[in-house]
């Protein structure tokens, strides 16, 4: 235990003395957080790391963790923090980029808080993919990719945990005039178009 203390240490200080810029990517299951990033990657040389992605990784590698992890993500609970903020830091730290698309997190009020005391690292901003629930569970339904919590039982709870848990984080970023919001239910490259303009600094921006 001591010396996994002592190597998390040890990130912590790199990741602060690095000082990453950091943009939370939110919004409800299936309202194009992956999607979208996959295209920010593209034209503005972030990294992408989605929490989920880190998350079911972790289960295909067998660690002493990843029988719980997977039992969270078929009740469409969150995980632990600590096990999160550690897999994130992880891969930002392995990445050698210097910004980042955390895409799926901060989940939870308990995850806002971890991540914010572990790392001292404070987002850009938030870019919140608004979507109506009726869409995302259409795509949901529709995707595919044999994610074991793309059932319709699975998916309601994670709507409600959406619903309880996320937006108030979301609402905590907006007091801080943090929250860029995206109407999402539109059809990709339209969102994109919206999303680059969040992306694209003022002075490049043409004036119509
Ligand atoms: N604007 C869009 N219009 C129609 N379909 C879309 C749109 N954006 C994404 N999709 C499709 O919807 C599904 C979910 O998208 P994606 O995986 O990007 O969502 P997500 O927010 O990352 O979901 P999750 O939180 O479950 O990881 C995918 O099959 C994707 O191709
Ligand atoms: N911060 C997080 C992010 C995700 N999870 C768990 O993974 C599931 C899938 O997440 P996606 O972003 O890929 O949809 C999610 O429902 C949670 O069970 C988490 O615990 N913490
Ligand atoms: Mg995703």
């Amino acid at each position: 235990m001591g010396a996994v203390n002592v190597a998390n240490k040890d990130i912590n200080v790199s990741l602060a003395e690095k000082k990453p810029r950091v943009v939370f990517v939110l919004g409800g299951p299936g309202s194009g957080k992956g999607t979208q990033c996959a295209n920010i990657v593209e034209h503005f040389h972030y990294t992408h790391l989605s929490a989920g992605d880190l998350l079911r990784a972790e289960i295909k590698s067998g660690s002493e963790n990843g029988t719980m992890i997977q039992n969270m993500i078929k009740e469409g609970k969150i995980v632990p923090s600590e096990v999160t903020i550690k897999l994130l830091e992880k891969a930002m730290l392995e990445s050698g980029n210097d910004k980042f698309l955390i895409d799926g997190f901060p989940r939870n009020e308990e995850n806002r808080a971890a991540f914010e005391a572990v790392t001292k690292i404070e987002p850009e901003f938030v870019l919140f993919f608004n979507c109506p629930e009726e869409e995302m569970e259409k795509r949901l339904l529709s995707r595919n990719q044999g994610r074991e919590d793309d059932n319709i039982e699975t998916i309601r709870k994670r709507f409600k945990v959406f619903l309880d848990s996320s937006l108030p984080v979301i609402e905590y970023y907006k007091v801080k005039g943090k929250v860029r919001e995206i109407e999402a239910a539109k059809p990709i490259g339209e969102v994109f178009e919206a999303v680059k303009v969040v992306f694209t600094p003022k002075a490049e921006k043409v004036v119509a």
